[in-house]
């Protein structure tokens, strides 16, 4: 069962700044506040997605171990990275992600997250899974107000930042080449690939010429238990952006994506049939 908004706030422990910098006997990568049994690296959902999901899709390219890392402080032009985390809701991309931030801030690297802040599910300052687990993060309308909003000065010491809902971000393509072409970043983001009727969605799948690595993620279909690559809209309302979770969208498979689109296209028609109809009387 899904925590609820109020059981996840049991989980959470959030008296950490969305960046963390140097400081002195201070371990950087304590600014993530996961449930601790995720965050052990001994229990085997911190090594795996989520072993009640499917593992993803053949990875274009797998992000690659630390050890490839270019160490910037050792170079004098700087040399950033970007990882691309796609695919269907509840695939498990918000959690790759933060895994991935967590790995980086163990591996002493300083992170910072942004989310989108159109996205007021859990509150503003933090990003939540589905399953509950929850970091803080910088909400921003766009990615360009980012390096006035933490400062210069912070912005010049990260090393990683993270981009959640990426889809919902105009700007993303700019942002990454600047990040990780000129600032030295490592750039991960995570976003759907394609919207409820499968169009790409906004600029995700423009960043994939300039990535490092691209990432596909499965979900599990909730029909029939396969490997869920789409994210249908259970509801009739037809604008692309359309903030929700399981109570609006449901991971399927192809078969159900096809089947499911016929049922939701053929009861709005006849929904509308009954409107005009209604009009006509009157
Ligand atoms: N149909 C579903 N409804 C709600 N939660 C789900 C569903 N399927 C999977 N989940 C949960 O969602 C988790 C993934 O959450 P998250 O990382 O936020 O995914 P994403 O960012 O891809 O939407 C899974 O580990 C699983 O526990
Ligand atoms: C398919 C689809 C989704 N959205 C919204 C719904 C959610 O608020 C986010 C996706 O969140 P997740 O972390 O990937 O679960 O996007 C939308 O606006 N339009 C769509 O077509
Ligand atoms: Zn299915």
């Amino acid at each position: 069962m899904l925590p609820t908004i109020s059981s996840m706030k049991s989980l959470i422990s959030p008296p950490f700044s969305p960046l963390f910098l140097h400081f002195p006997n201070t371990k950087r990568f304590a600014f993530l506040s996961l449930p601790s049994k995720k965050l052990n690296p001994s229990n085997p959902k911190f090594l795996h997605i989520n072993p009640s999901m499917p593992s993803p899709t053949l990875p274009i390219t797998s992000i690659p171990s630390r050890q490839s890392h270019t160490d910037t402080t050792q170079s004098s032009s700087p040399c950033g990275e970007i990882h691309v985390i796609v695919g269907p809701m509840f695939a498990g991309k918000t959690t790759t992600l933060l895994r991935r931030i967590q790995a980086e801030s163990n591996n002493g690297r300083t992170a910072a997250v942004i989310k989108s802040s159109k996205d007021t599910r859990y509150g503003l300052d933090s990003i939540v899974t589905h399953d509950g687990m929850k970091l803080p993060c910088w909400p921003l309308a766009n990615l360009s107000s980012f390096r006035q909003k933490i400062g210069t000065d912070a912005y010049d010491q990260l090393d990683v930042i993270g981009i959640d809902e990426a889809q919902f971000f105009e700007d993303l393509y700019d942002f990454c080449c600047e990040a990780a072409d000129h600032d030295g970043k490592t750039v991960i983001v995570a976003g759907l690939d394609g919207d409820y009727l499968r169009r790409s969605f906004g600029s995700v799948l423009d960043i994939i010429p300039l990535a490092n690595s691209v990432m596909k993620l499965t979900a599990r279909c909730e029909l029939c238990g396969k490997r869920a690559l789409f994210t249908l809209r259970k509801t009739d309302e037809t604008q692309t952006e359309l903030i929700g979770g399981a109570d609006v969208y449901m991971p399927v498979c192809r078969q159900h994506y096809v089947s499911g689109q016929v049922v939701i296209e053929t009861a709005r028609s006849v929904l509308e049939s009954k409107k005009l109809q209604c009009g006509s009387c009157t």
